[in-house]
């Protein structure tokens, strides 16, 4: 019965991830405008008339940093986990956040007027190069840090061999050693590495951007609760996205 119940949280978590994380692949092809792949693009599909377009857009991005957020949030974990136990609690807010993502992919409206449109080509081919850099960045920050951790699975591993969690250790590593924050700044890299912008498209840009300024503000005030001088030194050390810059 254990060992059925152990199995079926294992299995929980992989679905979860797989779910997420092709998902995930999707939202960067999505945003690269590979529309010869995939049947919607962040600039392909019919418009609408521009209004409601710009409101639902904003309201898809205020959902989803409102899921990511508050589910975050330590008192929210201390509420929901009377429900949901410890060895899902993180796979069940990763399919969640990946809920909100497919919402937003499948209602994004598109607004194809240009904002900007690199004509030079060692600028375009350079942003091109950005967009899979900033990818690449946030990749290998998440296994840093620790990619099984961040997405349920090593929870689920745990609770598979009966070994109890280790909780989370503060660490320095790889490019942590030079900002604090690698995975937001391979975002933004990839977020602003646009060759063609939109009005839609700058709409996720500037909307993504404003909820990571925001997720990252929260995330630093439980970084200092939990790890309190450790990280507090960090902070005066260590530049928040740019590297040298203080
Ligand atoms: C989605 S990750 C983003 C991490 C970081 N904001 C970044 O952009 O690289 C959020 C998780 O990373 C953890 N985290 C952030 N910095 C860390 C560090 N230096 N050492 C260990 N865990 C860290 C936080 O506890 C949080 O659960």
């Amino acid at each position: 019965m254990i060992t059925m119940k152990r199995f079926l949280v294992l299995l929980y978590a992989v679905i979860a991830y797989l779910l997420f994380f092709a998902t995930f692949l999707y939202m960067i092809l999505f945003l690269g405008n590979y529309s010869e792949l995939l049947p919607k693009t962040v600039n392909s599909g019919d418009e609408i008339a521009l209004m409601p377009a710009v409101l639902i857009n904003l309201g898809l991005i205020a959902l989803f940093g409102l899921q990511h957020s508050i589910m975050a949030r330590k008192s929210f974990k201390k509420w929901w986990t009377q429900y949901v136990a410890w060895p899902v609690e993180r796979s069940t807010y990763v399919l969640f956040s990946t809920f909100a993502l497919i919402l937003l992919l499948w209602l994004w409206q598109p607004i194809n007027e240009p904002v900007w449109e690199v004509n030079a080509t060692w600028v375009s081919l350079i942003l091109s190069w950005g967009f899979w850099l900033g990818w690449l960045v946030l990749f290998l920050s998440t296994y840093m840090i620790d990619h099984f951790r961040l997405f349920g699975l090593r929870q689920a591993w745990s609770y598979w061999k009966g070994e109890e969690l280790q909780p989370p250790k503060f660490m320095e590593p790889g490019f942590y050693k030079y900002v604090r924050h690698p995975l937001m700044l391979g975002f933004l890299i990839a977020f602003w590495s646009v060759p063609r912008m939109t009005v839609g498209q700058l709409i996720f840009s500037a909307g993504m951007t404003t909820y990571i300024f925001i997720g990252v503000y929260f995330e630093e005030k439980a970084m200092l609760r939990r790890f309190g001088e450790k990280y507090e030194d960090y902070r005066e050390r260590v530049p928040k996205f740019f590297p040298g810059l203080k």
